[in-house]
């Protein structure tokens, strides 16, 4: 039983336990495997429940299959409280002999519910199933114990409606959200169908009386908004532990981050069925980055496409600014996995329709009435996107050049009216109507037309001939010779895909718009067309209806074998199973990044402690964030780094304290620092510590006099070349290291110009020069060998302790920067002989021995005041600060003691606090999540001062 796949995939990972204990720590070689485990267990005829004795599908049985009563559920449901694949429940597995029957709760949430409702009476209903490829592409799942949320299409303002079509809908499994006629308005007509469709469909937003759309907008933003919350609060009634959300549309854009603020545990997953378009349209929209960030707050984002998927990446790398990788977006170690799964349908159902006597009936009656000339077919929702008025001209054109076909060919358009209430709807409608009534009265004659214009009014209610309705599609879909779908935008198209399920025996030819998501499954097979080049749309018509049978055997055959493989239960397992897996990637992540700094451990040991030494960095620490919540970034306020003004006063403080010292160590030169700190009573270390003031006195550098330099001006000369070729980028020329920034630029050009850049200065003029080529998130820095902020701790505190004449052991350190990661070595700078195992837990002491050196080091000597004493002790300089390894400190510290060798550093575990910002993969102990925590952290230890 393909429902117990997971529970297999658990037995197979027991196994793996047993004999590895660890979980494949490759997400490709998880999901594998999982593949192929629901592969094996599948059996042939896995649908066969849906169908009655006859072999007859009902589209409704997959709905009450789905369905079953919570007693027949195998599982429990605190088994699932981790979700099935999470590496916790996995390893706890091992141990436990007896795999149990489960199956995942699936909670789907869509705008629609597959079933719609007409009041009867007050409180009896009639259901109808819902038009549309989400419904039909849902509607194919049958293999999770699944649940649906959303909108029964009706409006019901009273209670007693309200509670008899809930019931109404148990039996059904589904669960209304019930949306009052103003939000029906505001969200679905609005937003959703009149903003963020045509918008997605790159039509633009609404052109037409833009003023009272501008005025419009924020309301129906509002609304949309609350409609979103409305499903939530469903959705969190019903939310039970380890139950997997699947989120569908774009109606839904919000819900992802409302489920997150209400159980950040909840496995979110979102699915767009319409296309993402490119960022430059997406970037319109006034809304843009919220619904981004909204959307970013699921685990998983699903697109029909890699095209779309590509689309969205785009957006949240170029809106939002964060980083695209080739497995999502990260938000400062935070992934959301962004991947293509192409939607599928429940292809047996219509392979096996075409058997039923009432379907062979249908197509006898087709095959009469259309005697003599050959079946075009168009089966679409009345809808701009799906190009009707573009099909029928083409069809025109292609009967006024050949008018040998006029009475030899029939095209059949199925138009299924939809979103009647929206204006533009309605004006297509009229439209389409005007031209076949004009193309008809041209090529037709007193007994046939050539264009068959079917409205379908409204779908069939379920009590009587739901099913000869999709019966009579399937007789359609068999007889036809040509479809012709040429959508200008559409997330897959469906129809194509039942087009050709059914045309086993009759293998017609496929004519498929190129912009709909399909073209590029079916692409191979069919014949692909650009529906605004009416004359080539005219042409295929031709080509195709006079396709050889082996042409049209093999592009048949091609297409069938993709539809009939990649299916829509296919296309569900494959996201649930990545949707679970996010968890497993997400807790091998976490392993990687430092917890939260302790606060208030922080704070307190900060008060007991008697000597301190702060280091602090300064860009994205200590200065005032300028890319605020909504606002764009600001480079040009960026590029001029100011210290936050809420720090100044708590800084102050800090300073003044006698037991306190503090060091501010930055890449910025001398001059950024003076600007910011010259009033306070600090140290200053510029450019990675290769200048050191404090600021009561002059800079000195611990630059070794002999330092070649020869390379600046090769470096500066390639990246004057990059800055003049790559807009909106910049570069620092500081005087000891160059740094090429392209922050602002456009990401990829970035990237590219940056990949260009670096590959010519490791082979090109400076190759051989003793330089490090430091890469940063968006920068390229070119540096002498060896300067990390952690040798230059190295020597500053050698200056500092010299300088103060330490005169009680430093028994307290916190270390908070925002550091490139070659800079991060100056977090483990005090701990190399910590015992192994995670950091922050570990509390044992540092060795008392760590550390001792005495005010009259040599290594000070490798300091030289720049104004005073023009020339360093040059062999110290080269010799020991600048041998690049850091190692200054350490190879000093068994020869050093402060008077009469008491230690200099009283460190251990419990008072040491190295701590990254807004970083989540580091080597620091622990983490800060952004600039505005630093504020709040400094301004506490202020505070203890009184
Ligand atoms: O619910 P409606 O407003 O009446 O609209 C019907 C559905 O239209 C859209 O369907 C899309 O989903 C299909 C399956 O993934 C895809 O093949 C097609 O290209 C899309 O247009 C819409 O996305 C659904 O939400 C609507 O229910
Ligand atoms: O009279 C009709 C016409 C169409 N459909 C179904 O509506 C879906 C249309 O899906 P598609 O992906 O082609 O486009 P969408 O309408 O979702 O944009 C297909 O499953 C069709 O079988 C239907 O149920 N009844």
């Amino acid at each position: 039983d393909p429902t117990r796949v997971a529970i297999m995939y658990e037995d197979e990972l027991l196994n793996q336990c047993s004999s590895t204990n660890t979980v494949p720590t490759s997400r490709l070689e998880r999901l594998l495997r999982e593949r192929e485990l629901r592969r094996s267990t599948r059996s042939p005829h896995a649908n066969d429940e849906s169908r009655d004795s006859n072999g007859n599908v009902d589209v409704f049985s997959n709905i009450n299959d789905m369905y079953l009563s919570d007693g027949e559920r195998g599982y429990r449901d605190e088994d699932l409280s981790e979700g099935i694949f999470s590496e916790k429940h996995l390893n706890d597995s091992c141990d436990k002999q007896d795999a149990r029957v489960r199956k995942q709760r699936l909670l789907v949430v869509a705008n629609r519910l597959p079933v719609s409702a007409t009041r009867k009476s007050e409180d009896s209903w009639a259901l109808e199933i819902s038009v549309g490829g989400l419904v039909s592409a849902l509607l194919g799942i049958n293999e999770f114990e699944a649940r649906w949320i959303g909108w029964a299409g009706v409006n019901v303002p009273d209670e007693i409606g309200q509670r008899s079509l809930t019931k109404a809908l148990a039996e059904k499994r589904c669960i209304p959200v019930f949306l009052d006629e103003e939000t029906v308005h505001q969200y679905y007509n609005g937003y959703c169908n009149n903003i963020l469709w045509p918008l997605f469909h790159y039509l633009g937003l609404p052109q037409e009386d833009r003023l009272a759309t501008t005025r419009s907008f924020q309301s129906q933003f509002a609304s949309y908004k609350n409609a979103n919350q409305m499903f939530a609060d469903v959705v969190n009634e019903h939310y039970k532990e380890g139950d997997v959300v699947w989120c569908h549309d774009y109606h839904l854009m919000f819900l992802p981050r409302c489920l997150k603020e209400y159980n950040s545990k909840m496995k979110v997953g979102w699915f767009l069925h319409t296309p993402f378009p490119s960022s430059e349209i997406h970037r319109t929209l006034p809304s843009r980055s919220e619904l981004l960030r909204s959307v970013l707050a699921a685990d998983l984002v699903g697109f029909h496409t890699y095209d779309y998927a590509r689309h969205f990446v785009s957006a949240c790398t170029r809106i939002l600014g964060l980083e695209g990788t080739p497995d999502g977006v990260e938000d400062q170690g935070k992934l959301t996995r962004v991947a293509a799964f192409p939607i599928g349908i429940d292809s047996d159902r219509f392979v096996r329709a075409l058997e039923l006597p009432q379907v062979k009936d249908h197509m006898k009656e087709l095959k009469e009435r259309f005697a003599g000339r050959m079946v075009m077919l168009g089966v679409d929702r009345l809808d701009m996107i799906k190009g009707i008025p573009q099909k029928i001209l083409a069809f025109e054109k292609f009967l006024e050049e050949n008018p040998i076909w006029r009475d030899k060919v029939v095209l059949v358009q199925i138009a299924v009216p939809t979103r009647t209430d929206v204006p533009e709807y309605q004006k297509l409608s009229s439209q389409v109507h005007e031209i076949v009534g004009r193309i008809n009265g041209r090529f037709g004659s007193l007994t046939t037309v050539p264009i068959h214009h079917l409205v379908r009014s409204r779908p069939s209610t379920l009590t009587d001939d739901r099913s000869l309705d999709f019966h009579a599609l399937c007789a359609l879909y068999a007889v036809t010779d040509v479809a012709l779908v040429t959508s200008l935008r559409d997330g897959m198209n469906l129809v194509s895909y039942e087009f050709v399920a059914c045309q086993a025996s009759k293998k017609g030819v496929l004519i498929l718009s190129e912009f709909a998501g399909a073209a590029q499954s079916l692409g191979a097979g069919a014949i692909l067309v650009n529906p605004w080049n009416v004359t080539e749309v005219a042409a295929s018509i031709g080509y195709a209806l006079t396709m050889p049978a082996d042409e049209r055997e093999k592009r048949h055959r091609h297409n069938f074998t993709h539809v009939t493989t990649h299916t829509s239960q296919e296309w569900a397992e494959t996201f649930v199973s990545e949707l679970n897996d996010t968890v497993v990637e997400a807790q091998l992540r976490t392993r990687q990044i430092p917890p939260l700094l302790p606060k208030e451990e922080a704070v307190e040991r900060y008060l007991r402690s008697n000597n301190r030494l702060l280091i602090l960095g300064f860009n994205a620490t200590l200065t005032e964030p300028v890319d605020t919540q909504g606002r764009r970034i600001d480079q040009f306020k960026e590029m001029e780094p100011k210290l936050h003004p809420d720090l100044k006063e708590p800084l102050k403080r800090l300073c003044n304290d006698p037991n306190t010292t503090i060091i501010v160590l930055s890449g910025s030169d001398r001059n950024v620092l003076d600007e910011n700190f010259g009033e306070y009573n600090l140290w200053l270390a510029a450019e990675h510590g290769m200048f050191l003031r404090l600021t009561t006195e002059d800079w000195m550098t611990t630059m070794p006099e002999n330092l070649n330099m020869d390379w600046v001006d090769s470096v500066k000369h390639v990246f004057e070349y990059f800055t003049e070729r790559t807009p909106r980028s910049h570069f620092e020329l500081r005087e000891t290291s160059l740094v090429w920034n392209y922050k602002y630029a456009d990401v990829e050009f970035g990237k590219l110009q940056s990949k260009d850049l670096l590959q010519h200065l490791w082979t090109g003029p400076i190759s051989n020069a003793s330089v490090d080529v430091v890469q940063g998130g968006r920068s390229v820095e070119v540096r002498a060998v060896g300067v990390t902020k952690g040798a230059a701790i190295d020597r500053i505190l050698g200056e500092i302790v010299h300088h103060n004449e330490v005169k009680a052991p430093i028994d307290y350190v916190l270390c908070v920067g925002h550091f490139l990661p070659k800079d991060e070595d100056i977090y483990t700078f005090f701990e190399p002989e910590l015992p192994a195992g995670p950091a922050p837990s570990a509390r044992t002491k540092i060795a008392s021995s760590l550390n001792r050196f005495t005010s009259n080091s040599t290594g000070l000597a490798a300091f030289r005041r720049k104004a005073s004493l023009p020339s360093p002790t040059p062999e110290k300089r080269a010799t020991d600060s600048f041998s690049g390894n850091g190692n200054w400190w350490s190879r000093m510290r068994d020869k050093m003691t402060m008077h009469e060798g008491s230690s200099v550093l009283d460190l251990n575990g419990d008072n040491y606090f190295s701590c990254a910002v807004g970083r989540k993969r580091s080597s620091a102990r622990y983490l800060l999540e952004s600039s505005a925590e630093v504020v709040s952290l400094l301004k506490e230890l202020a505070e203890c001062q009184h």
